[in-house]
């Protein structure tokens, strides 16, 4: 197994148990993020799968300043991504994931709400290994792209590949990181 693999696998484990030891724990919003959110401005969020860190906070924050939600829509592992709008209510979509139905309206993000396996403080970051937020990330350069994620999936650091983009700030239930 690949390096990267491995550490998936690993992170993977540590977030399923920090879960199991903490049920639901609620991410503060940020002043920062709040300060960001304009009327209009479309934020990209997730349906939350498994462990993962829910962003329902920073989603309801950016609904009450007048923002628009939008949710990505998976194909396949090779397919890149698509953000549509939430508005639309949700589906069942590939990977256990809740999405838009095909036909929801297509949206660009100015703010990317990022789903992360791994972090680490310079804001490089390892996700499910298909590469979509790196392919909507490259689409997509101009949108604030922040991490969320448990404390315990940080790494001391991760060795950036040439197609990586930078995180701009990192989300946990401790801390809001701005590399
Ligand atoms: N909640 C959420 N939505 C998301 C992502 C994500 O990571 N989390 N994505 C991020 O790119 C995109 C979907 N891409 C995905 C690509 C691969 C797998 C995948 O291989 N899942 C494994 C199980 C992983 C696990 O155990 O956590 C599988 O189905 O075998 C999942 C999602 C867009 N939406
Ligand atoms: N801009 C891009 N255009 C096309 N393919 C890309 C692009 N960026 C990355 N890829 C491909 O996607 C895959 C990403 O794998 P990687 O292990 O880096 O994913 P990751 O760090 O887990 O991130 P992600 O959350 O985006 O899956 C690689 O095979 C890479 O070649």
């Amino acid at each position: 197994m690949s390096d990267k693999r491995l550490l998936r696998a690993r992170l993977r484990a540590a977030r399923a148990e920090m879960v199991e030891r903490h049920p639901a724990r609620p991410l503060d919003v940020p002043d920062a993020f709040i300060l960001a959110l304009r009327p209009g401005l479309v934020v990209a969020s997730y349906v939350p799968l498994g462990g993962e860190a829910d962003p329902a906070s920073l989603e309801a924050a950016a609904w009450a300043q007048g923002c628009e939600i939008a949710l990505p829509f998976v194909v396949d592992r090779a397919t890149p991504i698509r953000f549509l709008a939430a508005e639309a209510g949700l589906v069942d979509g590939p990977f256990g994931l809740r999405q838009p139905p095909a036909d929801a309206a297509a949206r660009i993000p100015d703010i990317i709400l990022t789903p992360l396996v791994g972090f680490d403080r310079r804001g490089n970051r390892l996700g499910q290994g298909a590469g979509h937020y790196d392919r909507a990330f490259a689409e997509h350069p101009h949108a604030w792209r922040v991490g969320i994620a448990w404390s315990v999936q940080e790494v001391p650091a991760l060795t950036p590949d040439p197609w990586d983009v930078p995180l701009h700030a990192i989300l946990t239930e401790c801390e809001w990181i701005t590399p």
